[in-house]
Order: structure tokens, then sequence, then C-alpha cells
């Protein structure tokens, strides 16, 4: 049967213009592209011309998504080279929008798709991808009930896992020919999607209970059984079963958790570089919780592991935690509370006479006088006027982390957090935001997103040949990144910048994966671990040969 299909629409393979007459003809593409053979600066140059042209970020993130489709290694060199630029438009804030628009803006899609009303067909699915068991190093798994702050996205949510991944080749060097973005479509809850004529999902509301967990069980059974060197990440799954999900399976199966685990790690690092500038001690610490769902809470955990290293019984550790959440302060006389606020609900007898009732974030602030006080609410603008002066009163350089994603939820811009706070508080984010003059200092505000620490912790797992990912290696991943920040300078960030993040990314893997082979978990052993990293590390160039193969459409 005549094909017109070639390796021009093969996007591992194409090289469009770069490919030379010889090559053109060799691959029986003669005659398909014009006369120039270009090098892969000058296509770069090109696209990148092209992107500049394009009149808003989600017109960029569509463009880069076709780019991707049709060539990979110019994609990739795209984002390698403009990473702080392109970063936002290829994840997060853009992503969320564009997820948003996803069944509408529909043209193709590079995921695996597992309905859970075919369980039957999951094997296939993954077959169809024609991988043997060692060809996959790194699987994103997505059902989308709580893409970043934007709640349930259904099948839209696929766009979050391919995010992910960019991030994990751009970042790190991790292979895009070994990688697979999945979508769990167990439902969705969101009427607008379920009453779209677009949506292109399962119609009906979420699975819950024991169909979704044995869905969920299917899923981790087969990919592991697939492909055995697999790592497999969790993104974006609503409370209760992420926590359910990670500490079920993190003795059986190489999982990793991003909104718990690489939230909590790359908070830790923020807390690191913070401590440098204050001199205190884990242990000394306060930390109030706003929004006590899955990533809250995960780095409420950290947080409270850290405190223990530090020396701090797990009563005191537990003594200097509150969580506050949409009822409140959350307290053990709250009915129904889930097992992961439990652990941290404060006795109602030793706060009751601070407020009738439900007790607010203010009032717990200035009762408590925090050191840290974290958002993970999705509630913006909460951190108001009110309550940054208040912290900023109980404490001399108050640690703050708004984190919620994307801008839209923000609990509170560094550009008034800095002046109600006098320029005394140490500011992380989540999201991309410029430097705030004030009172002559430039305060740079570093990116506390998982982002800045889970490609490095990924690709660690991977030359490691990790079978889990441990405390330690998450541990090893934040000092990593905090020991690559210099806060001596006023005004300096807590993170290191975005522009660093590739060489930023090999430090961590490096550290990641000494905490591997001191944890016992590494299964692959190396002379010289910087060499081996380097060496793991996926450029986005055209290699001598020419690309032979399938063709895969
Ligand atoms: N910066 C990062 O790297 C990073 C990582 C993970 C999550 N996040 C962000 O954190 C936010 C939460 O994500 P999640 O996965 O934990 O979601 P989640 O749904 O698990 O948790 C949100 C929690 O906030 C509570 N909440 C909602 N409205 C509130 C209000 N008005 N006041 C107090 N509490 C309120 C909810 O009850 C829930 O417990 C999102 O915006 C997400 O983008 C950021
Ligand atoms: O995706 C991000 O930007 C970080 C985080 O995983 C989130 O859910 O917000
Ligand atoms: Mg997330």
């Amino acid at each position: 049967m005549p094909t017109r299909t070639t390796v021009l629409q093969d996007r591992f393979r194409n090289r469009g213009t770069a490919f030379t007459l010889d090559q053109r003809a060799e691959l029986g593409i003669t005659g398909r592209l014009p006369a120039a053979v270009e090098t892969l600066d000058e296509q770069a140059a090109r696209a990148y011309a092209q992107l500049r042209d394009q009149p808003s970020d989600l017109h960029k993130y569509i463009y880069l998504n076709e780019l991707h489709d049709q060539n990979q290694v110019l994609y990739y060199r795209l984002l390698v080279d403009h990473l702080t630029e392109l970063l936002p438009v290829v994840y997060d804030p853009t992503v969320g929008e564009a997820i948003q628009q996803w069944s509408t803006d529909f043209r193709d899609s590079r995921a695996v798709y597992l309905s859970i009303d075919r369980p039957e067909d999951v094997e296939a699915s993954f077959a169809s991808l024609g991988l043997g068991t060692g060809d996959v190093d790194l699987i994103v798994v997505s059902d989308a009930q709580e893409i970043l702050g934007i709640g349930d996205w259904g099948v839209n949510g696929t766009d979050i896992s391919i995010g992910k991944l960019a991030v994990y080749t751009a970042a790190a060097g991790i292979d895009p020919d070994r990688v697979i973005a999945v979508n769990l479509d167990v439902g969705t809850d969101n009427e607008q999607l379920l009453n779209s004529p677009y949506y292109l999902g399962n119609r009906h509301a979420r699975v819950t209970g024991e169909r979704y967990d044995d869905f969920v069980a299917l899923y981790l059974e087969t990919a592991s059984r697939l492909f055995p060197d697999a790592l497999l990440h969790f993104e974006d799954f609503g409370p209760s079963n992420a926590r359910r999900i990670l500490v079920g399976n993190a003795a059986k199966y190489r999982v990793f958790n991003d909104d718990m685990q690489g939230t909590g790690a790359i908070v830790m690092a923020a807390v690191f570089a913070a401590l440098r500038v204050t001199r205190g001690r884990w242990a000394e610490q306060r930390l109030v919780v706003f929004g006590a769902g899955t990533a809250g809470t995960g780095m409420a955990d950290q947080i409270h592991a850290a405190m223990l290293r530090d020396g701090a019984t797990a009563g005191e550790a537990k003594s200097n935690i509150w969580l506050v959440d949409i009822h409140g302060l959350v307290t053990d006389d709250m009915a129904g509370l889930p097992d992961y606020q439990q652990v941290y609900a404060r006795p109602k007898s030793e706060v009751g006479s601070w407020a009738d009732g439900e007790i607010d974030l203010l009032t717990t602030i200035e009762q408590v006088r925090p050191t840290i006080l974290i958002g993970t609410s999705t509630a913006h603008n909460a951190f108001t006027e009110d309550v940054v002066r208040t912290l900023a009163k109980g404490t001399e350089r108050p640690i703050l982390l708004p984190l919620s994603n994307p801008t839209s939820r923000i609990e509170v811009m560094p550009s008034d957090a800095v002046p109600w706070s006098g320029g005394r508080a140490l500011i992380a984010v989540g999201i991309p935001v410029p430097p705030v003059e004030y009172d002559g200092v430039t305060y740079t505000i570093g990116q506390a997103n998982n982002a800045l620490l889970y490609p490095g912790l990924g690709l660690g797992t991977i030359v490691s040949g990790a079978r889990h990912v441990t405390d330690t290696m998450l541990l090893a991943a934040a000092e990593a990144v905090a020991g690559q920040v210099d806060v001596s300078e006023p005004g300096a960030g807590l993170l290191p910048p975005v522009d660093d993040l590739r060489a930023s990314s090999a430090t961590v893997a490096v550290a990641v994966a000494k905490a591997a082979v001191a944890d016992g978990v590494a299964t692959k052993s190396h002379d010289n671990l910087i060499q081996a990293v380097q060496q793991a590390m996926w450029q986005p160039v055209y290699t001598g040969e020419l690309p032979t193969g399938e063709t895969q459409p």
C-alpha cells in the first residue's frame, strides 16, 4: 500500500530543512523540502522569531506545541536556549490557561489515555507505543482532580503531564524519547466540561471508592511491569487520593508525588536558605500552613521531620505547627477531619479562648507569631495587608511563602508583601515574578516551584537506578538547591534563578544519586557520578547519523 507518511511527520526523527540533499535522497524525501539546507541554529532563529510574533502566551503555547509535534529536537533547542522566558509558557502559569481550553483547542495528542471504563485496554494502550521493557525512564500521570489551584479538569488535565515532562527534559536533560505522559480518565465533576459539546473525556462524574483504587492499582501494576525502570511521577491528584496512593505504594513501586514531595523539598530548600539569613534553627520555627491540602500538609510533614532531625521531640515539633484551612484553625474537635489534617489538629482546650467559633488566619498569626507562613490555599489575596503586617510585627524576619498557582490564586504578590513587611519578609512564590524595588533595595523573589527541584531529583533517581525515592534523597535535593544560593546580600533570592536550572539540576542529580547509594536503594553504580550525570543528560542536537527506524506518527 502506498504511504504518504515520511520521516517529516515523525517528530522524533524529523530534522526538516536540516536534512542534507544526500540524506533527503536516502530517506526518500527528495523534492519534499525547499532547496536550502539549514543548520539547527538557523532553524532555531526562525522558530524563535515566529514565536515572538505570537500575540499572547496562550498562542505561544499552541505554537510551541505544534513545533514539538513536528520536530522534537528543534522544540527543545528553543526551550533550552530561552528557558527563563519559555518556562512560564510551556508550564505554569500558561499551562493552566491551556488546560481550561484544551478540549476546545484540541488538535493532536502525545499522551496515553487510560479510561476507567475500559480497564481491559490499559495494557494495549501502553503496548501501542511499541516500547520495550528497558525503553522508559519516566511516566508522569495525572487524574486531573486538582490541577494547580484551578480544580478538576478531567481529560483536559493531560497537558499538566506533558508540561511536567517538557520541564524534565529542558531542565535536566531527561531523554524525551524515553518518557510517557498519561491521563487517568476517571470522569470529572466539572459541570462546565460535562456540558460542553467539545469535551473529549468520559462524560460522567468522577468514579471514587473501590473502582477508583482498583484502577490506580492496575495502572501501577501494568506500568511497572511493562517498564520496570520507570519512575512513576504522580501529579495533581486530589488531596486524599494523592496521599493514600503515595503512602500505600511507596514501598512497592518507584513512585513520586510531586505536589507532596517535590513541593515539600523545594520549600525545604527555601527555608534552608532563609534560616541562613535569620540564623534560626529548625527546631525553633513556628509554622503556620494556610490551605492544608496535598501540598500544604506535604510541607508540614517535611518541616516536622526537619525539626526532629534538629533535636525536637515529636511532641515539640507538632506543637510548633498550626494548620489553617477553609474553616479556620484546624482543631481536634472538628468533625470529619481528613487523616492528614488530624495529625496536626490543635487541642481545642489550648486555643478555644482565642475566638468564639472559627479561629481565622489573622487571629492565628496574632497568637502564634509564626516564623514561617506558607500559603497553599488557592485563596487569592488571602494574605491581606493586615495579615502581612501582623506577621512582620511578631517576628523580625518572617519567612513568607505564598505558593498557590497560577497567578490568579497566589495569596499575596511580593510587590505588596515586601513594602507591607517593611522589606523584612523573606519571600518566595510559586510563579515567576519580577524583582521588587523597596527603600533602595532590589528584592529578588525566588521561585519556590517544584519545577526547580523535581527535574534534578528525577535525573538522580534515573542515573542511580534507585528502587524508591527516599526521604534522604528528597532532603539531599533540597540541600543541593539551597547550597546554590548566596543570601549574604540584602534582597537576595532564596532560590537559584531559573537561568541556571540546567546546571542546578545536574548538581541536584549528583546529590540525589549519592543519597540513593547511602540509603541502599541504588541499583547502578558509577565510578564518577558527576560524569555519569553529564552523560545521561540528553541534548537537543541532531546527532551525526541519519535517523533510522520505523516512522512513528
Ligand atoms: N509552588 C509549588 O511548587 C506548588 C506545588 C503544589 C501545589 N501548589 C499550589 O498550592 C495550591 C494547593 O494545591 P494542592 O494540590 O495542595 O490542592 P488541595 O486541593 O489539595 O489543597 C488546597 C487546600 O486549601 C484549602 N482551602 C481552599 N480554600 C481555602 C480558603 N479560602 N482558606 C483556607 N483554606 C482553603 C482546601 O480546603 C484544601 O485543604 C494550588 O494553588 C497549587 O497550585 C504549588
Ligand atoms: O505545577 C506547578 O506549577 C507546581 C505544582 O505542581 C502545582 O500543582 O501548582
Ligand atoms: Mg502540581
